[in-house]
């Protein structure tokens, strides 16, 4: 039995003691192999930075296939009991299981604990390689709404009698007459609510606004589903101007000036905000995001999206800095105060055990949680020692693999050469 203390809040203020239990989930595939290496660096980093003062007191929580080897429950409700008496935890990739109720373990553990930001934050460590030119360019902080969207798992099988009635609803009630092949679709419905767009925006803005941030992107494709993903750009602005006044500027503001005042009022309002510090919201549509992002990566910085295209841009933007062997990530909810801490990448099966692949997306979100607990000084040491790291070129395969002249090492090594570097 551990003899940690517990982390709390106090209105939405988190208190830390000096040897806070934080349950970990050791994750499914490569997830053994990356979370040993990060234990012991987050381990040493801690260590280092407080001489012995603080140190964290880990607790193994079962999901996954090690849970049902052990339990016979792939998510047991002791494990998410835990986290909600812990508040604060950190995991390693889960494999979802083949068959069963449960679609993914990673979503019902962020649908479960209502843990509805995934942030991500995306930049550009010196020395690592990547396919484009300038990747130091690339500096954005993904919120990615995590509790519904097509998530939300709403869906009917081809064949099914459950089907058939949806699609009858469909057409007989609703007069939806676009469905083009209705004996042999499945149907996948999609909510996105007012809720919850306007809790993803606000945090996005209040990090904005926290951080000194210049611009939060609302990434939809509303012109095609103009009730889900363009409400969501709607409710975003709406909420923007309403919740944030003259901190922030909108682009449905600088419309109305156009149609006003004509554009070139429109554009000197907004050079003006800019020049006054205030955040200025605007929106793109998805897939000419995906081309901004590579072609001018400043344009963008704090990014606010619902979950599917949360999830396909966390890996493409990941791959302009490196790939998702360095991508960390967070799952918050920013109002109890509950957060799970998870790497970007699954659990690459085919190196699982191998000891082979780079386990810095799991040690960045280890970097991720001692900030969130206030360990400043922990999260800088580990940052230092990855540039160093990194710098002398000694890495995993990911890495060694685009790099002139590196020294690839195995999962372990690359941990004990960043406590080394610390
Ligand atoms: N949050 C989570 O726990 C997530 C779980 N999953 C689950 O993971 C399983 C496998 O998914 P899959 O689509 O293969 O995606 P993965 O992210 O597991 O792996 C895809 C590829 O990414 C690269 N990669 C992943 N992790 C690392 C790492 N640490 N270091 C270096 N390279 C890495 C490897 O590329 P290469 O082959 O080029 O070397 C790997 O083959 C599925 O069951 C999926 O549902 C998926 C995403 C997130
Ligand atoms: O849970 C899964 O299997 C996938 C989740 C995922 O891809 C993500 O969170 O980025
Ligand atoms: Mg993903």
């Amino acid at each position: 039995m551990s003899n940690g203390e517990k982390i709390t809040t106090n209105n939405g203020v988190l208190n830390v003691p000096n040897n806070p239990v934080i349950p970990f989930i050791e994750g499914d595939g490569i997830g053994p192999d990356i979370w040993a290496a990060a234990q012991k660096v987050l381990d040493a980093a801690v260590e280092k930075a407080y001489n012995g003062e603080k140190k964290i007191e880990w607790k193994e929580i079962l999901v996954g296939e090690k849970a049902y080897n052990n339990t016979g429950e792939w998510l047991p409700e002791e494990s998410l009991d835990a986290i909600r008496e812990y508040l604060i935890a950190i995991k390693g990739p889960l494999t979802t299981p083949i068959g069963g109720g449960i679609r993914s373990l990673n979503v019902a553990l962020r649908q479960k604990l209502d843990l509805y930001t995934c942030l991500r934050p995306v930049r550009h460590f010196t020395n690592v390689p990547s396919p484009v030119k300038r990747p130091e360019e690339v500096d954005m902080v993904i919120f990615r709404e995590n509790t519904e969207d097509i998530y939300a798992g709403i869906e009917f099988k081809e064949g099914t009698d459950d089907v058939k009635k949806v699609v009858d609803f469909l057409i007989n009630e609703m007069g939806s007459n676009n469905i083009r092949f209705p004996e042999t679709s499945g149907i996948g419905i999609k909510p996105v609510s007012k809720e919850g767009t306007e809790r993803i925006v606000r945090s996005a803005i209040n990090y904005a606004l926290q951080e000194g941030r210049k611009s939060v992107t609302l990434v939809h494709k509303g012109n095609i589903m103009k009730f889900t993903e363009g409400a969501f750009k709607n409710w975003g602005y709406e909420l923007a101007e309403r919740e944030f006044g003259d901190k922030v500027f909108t682009w449905a503001q600088y419309d109305e000036i156009v149609e006003r005042e004509g554009k070139e009022a429109a554009n000197n309002a907004q050079d003006e905000a800019e020049k006054a510090g205030k955040i200025i919201i605007k929106d793109s549509i998805a897939d000419i995001f995906l081309q901004q992002i590579l072609t001018r990566p400043k344009d963008h910085d704090v990014v606010a999206t619902m979950n599917l295209n949360g999830d396909y841009i966390s890996d493409a933007l990941a791959a302009q800095v490196g790939g998702i062997g360095i991508a960390p990530g967070a799952n918050i909810n920013y109002d109890t105060g509950h957060a799970i801490f998870e790497a970007t990448h699954g659990t690459a099966p085919k190196y699982a055990g191998l000891n082979k692949v780079n386990p810095s997306s799991v040690i960045l979100s280890g970097e991720l949680l001692l900030r969130h607990l206030g360990w400043t000084e922990a999260a800088e040491l580990i940052l230092s020692a990855m540039d160093k790291t990194i710098e002398s070129k000694v890495v995993t395969y990911d890495f060694a693999r685009l790099m002139d002249g590196a020294k690839e090492v195995k999962t372990s090594e690359f941990g004990e050469e960043l406590i080394k570097n610390m």
